[in-house]
């Protein structure tokens, strides 16, 4: 019996004494020692919509292959972070390997549990790389949504066998017919080749997993070329640096083994080896074909995207044809204080490289002090980061407004050689020239995928043309439901576009989009001036024919968002000098102890404490009191 089971791994979950007692789990002895045929590894994935059922699933496939007890039921093991807890979503793609006897042969299933949120895109894109099959779970109650349309086209253009597979089939509503058919009308996937299951019941879960066998090819890999792993995911461990997820392409890897990265030729030696279960289970030795965590050791580095090589290896080609990542907003995030830079910085860093999505460069700002300026797949992706950054290294940053990236050319030799470049993207609206400067703008656009029942073709299609979109041919899902597709400038989508939709069609469409690429648009720079004052981290980059009603708009909600203060407050929307709207927040005198004059001294403190606490949370911008949450909360409508 081993005893070398560590839970040092963040997802630390998974004790000995469970293990000793599972069934279907090979002896760990064994697995130490053995290398596994390619033959007998499935790498899959599980990929669905939203709240479809896979980390359902996932926990349904833990159980039956031993690494957790059937009574945790829906214990979501693998949403791990104390963020996916408490929001019920999935934000990192999770690795498990498991083991399963089928027709007495012992199997190694690498399973990766993926986000669904359409913010967390690139964990799936990223997963999918070291797969070869996926299960595409489609909820047999809703049918097919936005994001299974997305996640099926990611799967086929990754070559990669799909199972088709109807979860929730125990609800009394759940209509496997239909989807079925709606799989074949979009999918053109044969209704014969449909799995049913529920994950919460455990129904069909058995055949699936089996299905995963039968149906999804063994990794074509070269097990005895020079050893070659693509890094799939990292994050850092305080004591062994940066530990990586590594899919093996070639040959074999053992501890002790001399090593480099492809982006650097300098010699490292592999210290820390192990299966991910998924805790970690520490191997000896690992092979072509395998997902498996890889450490050298806290100088030893490692980054998404890297290929760590054999010290032979000469023949570098680009096996990881990841595209890069676009980043559909942009925010500032700087200390609260700048003491902390250091230790903001440090936490950043950290995150950064377990959520390699984000950009991260340096910035600064004559109010707010040195930062940096993140870029984020979207917003739930920047709430997450900042909650995260909170949660797991007790940081605390202030945002500013969050806006999309554009791009713009320019005209005039001077100007373009002070931006290196004639096209020069724009991350920030403080970063645009003078107009005058401006050949012309781009705005980025995305395709955007609806699938909504029929009686709200009209509202949606009101949406969407409101939010400057351009309709596309639609197609039917099945008699009920219809897949509208727009192409939509990503600023009117990447606020509260899916908020809206929901509500106007009682929350039965869903929405994902693709990028659609940077096209003309016209825009300009607007301003907010307080008492005169730039606010700077409140310039917004508007479409001309938004320009009266954001103006409009942010002043009102400035208004009733800047608390009354001692003196009058003008509230202004400028764009080059013009003003376009302004509000005046009248004066008035807070004094929250002035009713207690002469009171108790104990609850005068307490007041007095609280203000002050409350004081700490503004940011002044010309004497006036702003609470740093405007800044995040302004732009939205
Ligand atoms: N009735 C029923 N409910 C299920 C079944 N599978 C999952 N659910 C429920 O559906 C909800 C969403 O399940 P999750 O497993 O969190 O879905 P997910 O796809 O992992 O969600 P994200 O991680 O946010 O993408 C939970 O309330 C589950 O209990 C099933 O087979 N039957």
């Amino acid at each position: 019996m081993v005893n070398i089971f560590k839970s040092t791994h963040r997802f630390n979950l998974i004790c000995l004494s469970k293990l000793t007692r599972l069934s279907n789990r090979m002896n760990s002895t064994e697995c130490n020692s053995k290398i596994f045929d390619r033959r007998k590894i499935r790498n899959f994935s599980i990929v669905a919509h939203v709240d479809h059922g896979k980390s359902t699933l996932a926990d349904r496939l833990l159980e039956l292959t031993g690494v957790i007890k059937a009574s945790t039921e829906n214990a979501q093991v693998l949403d791990q972070l104390q963020v996916e807890k408490e929001r019920g979503i999935t934000v990192k793609a999770v690795t498990a390997s498991l083991n399963y006897t089928f027709k007495n042969e012992l199997y190694l299933l690498n399973l990766i549990d993926t986000p669904g949120h359409v913010d967390f895109s690139n964990e799936v894109v990223r997963s999918v790389t070291a797969c070869q099959g996926v299960i595409l779970l489609v909820d047999a109650n809703e049918g097919i949504q936005a994001q299974t349309v997305a996640v099926h086209s990611l799967a086929k253009r990754n070559n990669l066998i799909i199972i088709p597979t109807l979860n929730k089939v125990d609800l009394p509503r759940a209509d496997p017919d239909n989807v079925k058919s709606q799989l074949n009308s979009l999918f053109n996937i044969d209704p014969d080749t449909v799995l049913s299951i529920s994950a919460k019941k455990g129904w069909g879960v058995k055949e699936l997993l089996e299905a995963v066998i039968t149906r999804i090819p063994p990794p074509d890999v070269n097990p005895t070329g020079y050893f070659k792993a693509h890094i799939i995911d990292t994050w850092h461990d305080k004591y062994r640096g940066v530990l990586c997820l590594a899919y093996i392409h070639s040959g074999t890897v053992e501890i002790g083994q001399e090593v480099k990265w492809q982006s650097n030729p300098k010699q490292h030696t592999v210290k820390y080896l192990a299966l991910l279960r998924p805790g970690e289970e520490p191997i000896n030795k690992a092979t072509a074909g395998q997902v498996v965590m890889v450490g050298l050791g806290p100088k030893g580095g490692g980054s998404v995207g890297d290929h760590l090589l054999s010290i032979e290896a000469t023949d570098i080609d680009q096996t990881n044809n990841a595209q890069p990542i676009k980043h559909m907003v942009y925010a500032g995030i700087f200390p609260a204080d700048q003491s902390q830079h250091i230790f903001l910085s440090d936490a950043i860093k950290k995150l950064a490289l377990n959520d390699s999505a984000v950009s991260v460069n340096v910035d600064s700002s004559p109010a707010l002090g040195q930062g940096w300026r993140v870029g984020f797949l979207g917003l739930l992706h920047l709430d997450v980061f900042t909650q995260r950054l909170l949660q797991e290294y007790k940081a605390e940053a202030i945002l500013t407004a969050p806006s999309v990236p554009y791009k713009i050319k320019l005209k005039g030799s001077k100007i373009i050689k002070h931006y290196k470049s004639e096209e020069v993207i724009i991350t920030n609206p403080l970063q645009l020239p003078d107009s005058k400067h401006i050949e012309e703008y781009y705005e980025p656009f995305v395709m955007g995928t609806i699938i909504t029942p029929v009686e709200f073709i009209g509202a949606v299609t009101t949406l969407c043309v409101d939010r400057r979109g351009t309709p596309l041919p639609s197609s039917a899902v099945d008699e009920k439901m219809t897949m509208m597709q727009f192409i939509l400038p990503l600023s009117e989508v990447v606020i509260d576009f899916h908020d809206t939709l929901k509500s106007i069609t009682s929350g039965f469409a869903s929405f994902d989009y693709q990028d659609y690429g940077f096209h003309p648009s016209a825009l300009v720079r607007m301003d907010i001036l307080i008492n005169g004052t730039l606010v700077e981290e409140l310039s917004t980059i508007v479409h001309t024919s938004r320009l009266e009603y954001n103006a409009r708009r942010l002043t009102e909600k400035l208004k009733e968002m800047i608390p009354r203060q001692m003196v009058q407050v003008a509230i202004q929307a400028v764009v080059s000098g013009k003003v376009y709207a302004r509000e005046t927040l009248k004066a008035y005198r807070k004094d929250v102890t002035a009713k207690l004059y002469g009171g108790d001294v104990t609850r005068r403190k307490k007041l007095l404490k609280q203000q002050a606490e409350g004081k700490k949370k503004m940011r002044s911008v010309a004497n006036i009191k702003i609470p740093r949450n405007t800044f995040i909360d302004v732009l939205k409508r």
